[in-house]
């Protein structure tokens, strides 16, 4: 008798639509029946601008109640939402394959960075794409809105806004990347941490074994190491979703002397290199710190295959645990946090005002 695993989701169409990939893979790898809990969050009823909300995770708390209080059995968030802190209780279930992770320029005329015109006014409603912006074209107007994703491409129209800045995850999610008139840079404008990748957590101690089977073949170790790294960069910075501070890691294959080896793709590679790239900007554009690290880890020990081994993150300390080898994780939370201190070093706690709130 097949159970059915109920999946929470914001309404918002971007919410919807993620929610509906990850129950489709979850049903298919699992075998069981899934349906499609609705959970209104504050952040789709608040209207503020997003920088003045005040505090992180706006989008993630009601669903979190909702998996504690047993309204669903997992939750679909986008990973780029979920404050680095602790989520007493729960775990990340899966991280599938993360998407391009590059925001992405939707401007009038096919205009780009460098081709918009002087003084155009481009919405963005982060602090973080907002300094990056400022520091790449400080003659631009940065508007600040708000909005799901179809709200802000209908502002790009002669007399409002010449352009907005997006997470390419999205619009591909969406089906609207032909909106898109430029992919940025990573090295001008430096994602958040997490994006474009999902977070699909769970109740810590899934008993479900169909559930937590699912899981594990949904999950994505490389994505998982990648938004790790990124995540505990952001944390010791004690920086939210909403500080100027951007952070992309990518997980390579080990360069090796042994051609054949260099083939070798990633999953069973003999070893790989983490890279992990931040930045972190004053607001106003006018200062910025970018740093990148790296580091080697060691082949893959896979000793964790199951959810069910997890303990509900006994350290309280909010990280991503589940289906990566515990060591390879703790090294890639190691280059974040080493990274955020040579930013701190260098200056970014003044530069971007950072710290508790
Ligand atoms: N903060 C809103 C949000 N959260 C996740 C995405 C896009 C999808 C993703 O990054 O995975 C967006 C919209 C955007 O930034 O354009």
């Amino acid at each position: 008798m097949p159970s059915t695993v109920r999946i929470g989701t914001r309404a918002s169409t971007l919410a919807l639509t993620q929610t509906g990939h990850v129950a489709d893979a979850l049903a298919r790898l699992g075998g069981f029946d899934v349906e499609i809990v609705h959970v209104r969050t504050e952040g789709d009823r608040l209207t503020g601008s997003l920088a003045t909300l005040g505090g992180t995770g706006v989008f993630v708390t009601a669903l979190r109640d909702a998996l504690l209080d047993d309204r669903c059995d997992v939750a679909v968030h986008s990973l780029k939402d979920l404050p680095t802190g602790p989520a007493e209780g729960l775990v990340l279930g899966a991280v599938p394959p993360r998407e391009d992770p590059r925001d992405v320029l939707c401007a009038r005329e096919g205009w780009t960075l460098t081709t918009l015109p002087p003084g155009a006014r481009v919405g963005t409603g982060s602090p973080r794409r907002a300094a990056q912006l400022r520091a790449a074209r400080p003659d631009l107007d940065v508007v600040d809105i708000r909005g799901n994703v179809d709200t802000r491409l209908r502002r790009v129209a002669p007399g409002d806004l010449d352009a907005v800045v997006l997470a390419r995850a999205g619009l591909a999610r969406l089906g609207r990347l032909d909106a898109v008139t430029q992919e940025l840079d990573p090295a001008v404008m430096t994602s958040a941490a997490g994006q474009g990748a999902l977070a699909v957590e769970v109740r810590a101690g899934v008993t479900d074994p169909q559930l937590a089977a699912a899981l594990a073949a949904l999950d994505d170790p490389a994505s998982r190491l990648a938004v790790a790294a990124e995540r505990a960069l952001l944390g010791h910075l004690e920086a939210g979703c909403a500080a100027p501070v951007g952070a992309l890691a990518r997980l390579d294959a080990a360069p090796t002397d042994d051609p054949a080896a260099a083939d070798s793709r990633l999953d069973g590679a003999p070893g790989h290199v983490l890279t992990l790239d931040a930045v972190v900007v004053r607001t106003d554009g006018s200062q910025q710190l970018r740093r990148s690290a790296r580091t080697a880890l060691a082949p893959e020990q896979p000793t964790v295959d199951s959810v069910t081994d997890v303990p509900a993150d006994p350290r309280g300390t909010g990280r991503l645990v589940g289906h990566v080898d515990p060591e390879r994780h703790a090294a890639a939370e190691t280059l974040g946090r080493t990274l955020a201190e040579e930013l701190l070093d260098a200056g970014a706690a003044g530069l971007a005002e950072l710290g508790p709130r």
